[in-house]
């Protein structure tokens, strides 16, 4: 597909996992979209699978020009305990269909060489849609002092704004899966876009939206139509609502038309610690405090309010179906 040069550059930063492919085939198909590399991590899946499903994905699209560049195996304070969400994507990270090996191999630059690199090439150019826990950001912004003045912008989805997180009450996944990490990237003074659960868990795509998809003859809707079946089950069992969290795709879209979306503005911080572990703290900065906080002087990020659900499903839905 030939590119042309006002496209916005996306990094998709992913641990695919299937709401990663839906958004990784969105934006395959988006015109005002350049894909110019994948970086991985773990999550959904350990890294070496991430590295693995994102070649096999860009093999299935054709897109194998696409660069991927592999990702920490650890977080950011080299935890090797990981939350591995293979209960929601399966053990394979994509529906346990047991997909061949792909054919191509990761770059040899890590994932945090590639974004720093990319954004060195770019500058204020590169937008990178990061949709598992922070930490190749974070590892990015800790090597090279130019980085947050270099990225155009962090789309990130995670965080749990004012609703109960998905791993447990306090936390979503990808926060609770690099705590240390998130709180890096939501203070490092980039342009951060930050799409949390709160928002994502009204964007629903519904068992008669699969429908749908599967009488499609796009190659991207029969595709997902064969891996979509454990998200779904994974829903219905955790969840009442008739059908799945539209978590990637929505992010994905946020980050290239920000009309679908509305943010307000503040300082988030991430905890660390304890028993509330990866809760995101927003500070609206209405109230002026006595005193100094871990919130004060810090640069404020946009973090999203409301959302044009009917606007993403159908979004989602056309760009899957015309492939
Ligand atoms: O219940 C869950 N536990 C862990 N991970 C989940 C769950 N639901 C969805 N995701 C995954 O984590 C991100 C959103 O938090 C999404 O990428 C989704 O694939």
């Amino acid at each position: 597909m030939p590119q042309s040069n006002n496209k916005k550059k996306i990094i998709i930063d992913t641990d695919p996992g299937i709401d990663d492919a839906m958004a990784i085939f969105v934006a395959l198909q988006s015109p005002e979209v350049e894909v110019i590399g994948i970086t991985t991590i773990y999550g959904n899946v350990y890294t070496t699978l991430a590295t693995r499903n994102a070649l096999h994905l860009l093999e299935i699209a054709g897109r194998t020009d696409i660069p991927v560049a592999e990702g920490s195996h650890v977080t950011i304070t080299k935890g090797t305990k990981l939350r591995i969400a293979s209960f929601v994507h399966g053990t394979d990270g994509l529906g346990n269909q047991n997909f061949p090996p792909p054919k191509g191999k990761p770059i040899e630059q890590s994932a945090a060489d590639f974004l720093i690199e990319q954004a060195r090439h770019y500058p204020g150019e590169v937008t990178v849609v990061a949709l598992g826990p922070l930490t190749n950001l974070a590892l990015a912004i800790q090597a090279d002092p130019d980085f947050t003045k270099n990225i155009g912008q962090i789309a990130l989805l995670g965080g749990a704004f004012a609703v109960n997180g998905n791993v447990n009450p306090a936390a979503e996944a990808n926060i609770f899966g690099d705590p240390d990490a998130a709180d890096i990237v939501f203070t490092c003074g980039a342009d951060v876009l930050a799409v949390g659960i709160n928002v994502t868990h009204q964007v629903v795509f519904t068992d008669a939206d699969r429908d749908k998809l599967a009488q499609s003859s796009g190659q991207f809707a029969q595709y997902l139509c064969k891996i979509l079946d454990v998200y779904f089950s994974y829903h219905h069992d955790a969840y009442s609502t008739k059908g799945v969290y539209l978590h990637d795709p929505t992010a994905l879209l946020a980050a290239v038309d920000p009309s679908l979306i509305t943010c307000a503005e503040g300082v988030v911080r991430v905890q660390t610690v304890g028993i509330t572990r990866g809760l995101t703290i927003f500070y609206n900065k209405q109230k002026r405090f006595g005193e100094v906080t871990e919130w004060s002087n810090k640069p404020s990020v946009k973090v999203a309010v409301t959302v044009d659900a009917p606007r993403i499903v159908n979004l989602v839905m056309e760009r899957l179906m015309n492939s």
